[in-house]
């Protein structure tokens, strides 16, 4: 095996394939697959990852690795192979694919360090190179002519630590450890030795016949009621011992969280979880779609389906939504089992995730609570991977390695012989489909907790409201309900969508939103042009003078935000006390967290904000839930709309009454005759799966139809449109005459950057040579791609963002 096989930092069509390089002496036995090595490249050295180790190689001259970046592996087997196959699916660069699995820190170029963590002596030729330091730059070692195959010994015998300064030497924080040098009897014998003087001394001693385990040496002082001046002796008569240790900076360290005991399922909860126990027992590859109602208690049965894994000392991924990562769950996961868990989202620094990261490596907890990302912890022996809330489009990743988390988890299930649990109260429709099919295991929770009721929720049409002269954003129906329960001491979570606003033009008078006539799906409105478009076809039309429905002229585009509806709350309930959560007022770190605990602890009577709201809170005292304006993500230029809008507005709507006290939801509209608004507000998936599915069908769209989604961009428009045009026309022609080839037509954000966008949809059935088509096109403009600031192709096969 003196060839390894190496991805290397290339991201092109030409490298897109290991190259092979010889493995110097000196690095036998450190290189193997998963560590990053510099290799010769043309003129140039940089990074590759070895992928595979042979002693073969085809090339008669083969240049030799001139260096090692990592002394254990830090991509698993299986994670290369997962590389492998995200690259196959997704048509991305091998490169770009292993990078997309690894945090930040192992990306870019940090210092590297290694650190002595041991007491004993080093054997002499590393003791050369430390010279009495704890710590040297890497560099150092790889300027010695030490062996390398020594160094990974050390690593893995836990004397030596590898570390990323991430940034000044101040982020990383040490500990000084205090712990006995001598046995029990040698203690015992130094206790005689001690003056009669020396009883705090003595104290320190009892203590570490007690505990012979090192203790952190502030936590001894503090509870040993003495100072740094009684240990300095008897580390001076060796009878003790400090060292510096590393803490792994703990993003939830300074907080502590309640233990929790497991409930006793409920009849459904226990009939839900058992198959999922016994596909765990049996080591077993299922794919479970939990659908269960807002407050049904799917978290406690992801709950304790992890606690068997970890009883089996297997290992589990939880993913949850960037957005629902909230505190409230990060602390369900840590109160259930406290420090084997990490957790990774994006909140945390660079230097925090990589150290939450490091912990899964190194196999020091049992669960991964994250966001989309997650998916690739380097755990070894997976025992189940859940995704709560897995219609939510954020798990679809949306530029290099367009990958969906769901698909990454299936595959990785797999390769572990485990089940996939998917849970939702409102499942995207393919998932649906797939569970009605029998692909994946239905499993159903249809009651909510405590024989909690749904809430009961009420549609208020706001044209009404207008015709009665009630002009604000407020109906009256809402205003009464807040006031009522302010006056009860209950609270009230108000939600404002504001994604999707500003697009789509809709008549204040009766609701019409103008829709292209062969895409059932809302037009955009074009300010600089005064026009209407679709995004799906080529369809256009002027921005009509109006309503072509009632002829009223209130016709006019949307826009508001979550600040004015504050002020506009306070002049129309001046006691309120309101929390507004958005964007801008989380922006700083800890503000979520911050704010969230203000409501928790009843400091406010209405919170008030969007999506970021919308998951997950669990608040007794909510009885209230009011949607200020449930049409305004049905009328964006996507065929989700209206799937969205539904999983919206009953994860909103869920927030209320999930405890003893009864709730209500009051859903203000423009379009209350819709049949996602209708469907929500009645909490009936099943028939809004029913309706929406015949729409997907009349208009070719997933789950019975697969697209693919290419966008071309170049400053000069000409050149887009004659790009896509050649797209179009080559995939038109060699495609199946099932499938059906549109564009080309501007995407909704049509210039980004100054560079013109365009796109070309194909929507298919089965097209089995499409991806071979779709390299020929890429190979085909790959030198125009590789201009600065020239054509670009992407391409996708499952997209969620259509603008
Ligand atoms: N078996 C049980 N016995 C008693 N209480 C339970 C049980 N299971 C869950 N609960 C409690 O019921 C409440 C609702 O459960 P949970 O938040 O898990 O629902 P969910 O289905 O995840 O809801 P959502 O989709 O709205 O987030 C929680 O407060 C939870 O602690
Ligand atoms: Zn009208
Ligand atoms: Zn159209």
């Amino acid at each position: 095996m003196n060839i390894a096989r190496v991805i290397v930092d290339v991201p092109s069509q030409n490298t897109n394939r290991p190259f092979d390089y010889g493995i110097p002496e000196r690095f036998s036995g450190v290189v193997q697959p998963g560590v990053r090595v510099i290799i010769p490249f043309g003129p140039r050295k940089i990074m590759g990852y070895v992928v595979s180790l042979t002693d073969h190689s085809d090339f008669d001259k083969v240049r030799d690795i001139v260096d090692v970046l990592d002394l254990t592996p830090i991509l698993t087997k299986e994670l290369l192979q997962i590389g492998k196959w995200l690259s196959n699916q997704t048509l991305s660069y091998y490169i770009s694919c292993l990078q997309v699995m690894l945090p930040q820190v192992l990306k870019a170029k940090y210092r590297k360090e290694l650190w002595i963590t041991t007491e004993e002596e080093l054997p002499e030729e590393l003791e050369k190179v430390f010279a009495g330091r704890d710590v040297i730059d890497y560099e150092e070692f790889q300027q010695s002519n030490l062996s390398y195959q020594k160094l990974r010994t050390m690593i893995e015998d836990g004397w030596i630590d590898v570390h990323y300064e991430v940034k000044s030497r101040e982020t990383k924080r040490t500990t000084t450890m205090v712990e006995p040098q001598k046995d029990a009897i040698e203690l015992e014998e130094s206790l005689v030795d001690l003056s009669k003087q020396a009883n705090k001394q003595r104290i320190v001693i009892q203590y570490f016949l007690e505990h012979e385990q090192p203790v952190p040496k502030k936590q001894l002082l503090q509870t040993l009621h003495t100072t740094a001046a009684t240990i300095k002796p008897l580390i001076e008569k060796g009878i003790l011992r400090e060292y510096k240790q590393e803490v792994l900076r703990d993003p939830y360290g300074h907080r502590e969280f309640e233990r929790t005991q497991p409930f006793t399922l409920t009849e459904e909860q226990q009939a839900a979880i058992e198959p999922v126990l016994a596909s765990i027992e049996d080591n077993s590859h299922d794919v479970f779609l939990l659908h269960g109602v807002t407050g049904s208690g799917k978290t406690e049965v992801y709950l304790q389906s992890i606690q068997q894994v970890i009883d089996r000392d297997q290992e589990a991924i939880m993913l949850v939504p960037e957005i629902a990562l909230t505190p409230q769950m990060v602390e369900r996961f840590k109160g259930r089992f406290g420090s084997k868990v990490a957790v990774l989202h994006s909140a945390l620094s660079a230097g925090e995730k990589y150290d939450e990261w490091r912990k899964i490596q190194r196999q020091e907890v049992q669960v991964v609570v994250g966001a989309r990302s997650a998916i690739f912890a380097p755990f070894t022996n997976i025992g189940i991977i859940i995704i709560d809330e897995e219609h939510e489009s954020s798990y679809k990743q949306e530029d290099r390695t367009r990958y969906h988390a769901r698909d990454v988890a299936i595959e990785r299930g797999k390769i572990h012989t485990c089940p996939v649990m998917l849970g939702s109260a409102t499942p995207a429709l393919e998932t649906y489909a797939r569970a009605v099919k029998g692909n994946y295991q239905l499993l159903t929770l249809s009651k909510r907790m405590n024989d909690a009721m749904m809430p009961k929720a009420e549609l208020v049409d706001m044209r009404e409201e207008l015709h009665e002269g009630n002009r604000s954003m407020f109906s009256r129906q809402l205003k009464e309900n807040i006031e009522d329960r302010i006056a009860k001491g209950e609270q009230i979570v108000l939600f404002l969508n504001r994604r999707g606003y500003a697009t789509f033009v809709m008549c204040r008078d009766c609701g019409h939103v103008k829709e292209c006539p062969h895409c059932d799906i809302a037009l955009t409105y074009h300010r600089r042009q005064e026009r209407l478009k679709c995004h799906y076809c080529s369809h256009e039309e002027p921005m009509p003078a109006q309503c072509p429905e009632c002829e009223s002229k209130t016709i006019r585009y949307f826009g508001t935000g979550t600040q004015k509806i504050e002020e506009a709350l306070q002049q129309l309930i001046p006691e309120a006390r309101v929390i507004r959560m958005d964007v801008d007022t989380t922006r700083r770190k800890g503000s979520h967290e911050r704010l969230l605990q203000q409501f928790g602890e009843k400091k406010a009577d209405i919170l008030l904000g969007t999506q970021m709201i919308a998951k997950g809170l669990d608040f007794a005292n909510v009885t209230l839930v009011g949607v200020l304006a449930a049409d305004s993500l049905l009328n964006l230029p996507d065929f989700r709309a209206s799937e969205k809008t539904f999983q919206l507005l009953t994860q909103v709507s869920g927030r209320a009454g999930r405890h003893q006290l009864p709730g209500e939801v009051i859903i203000q509209t423009y379009t209350p005759e819709h049949y996602s608004i209708q469907l929500s507000s009645q909490f009936n998936y099943e028939a809004f799966f029913a309706e929406e599915m015949k729409l997907r069908k009349a208009f070719h769209y997933p789950p019975y139809y697969f697209l693919t989604l290419f966008t071309v961009s170049h400053p000069k428009q000409l050149k887009v449109q004659e790009v896509t045009q050649k797209i179009v026309q080559f995939m038109g022609q060699r495609l199946t005459e099932g499938a059906d080839v549109l564009g080309p037509t501007p995407s909704a954000l049509t210039r980004i950057n100054d560079r013109y966008r365009y796109q070309c949809m194909v929507k298919y059935k089965k097209e089995p040579e499409q991806r071979k088509l779709v390299q020929r096109i890429l190979h085909y403009y790959e030198d125009e791609m590789k201009q600065e600031n020239g054509l670009q192709i992407t391409v996708d096969f499952q997209p969620y963002q259509l603008m």
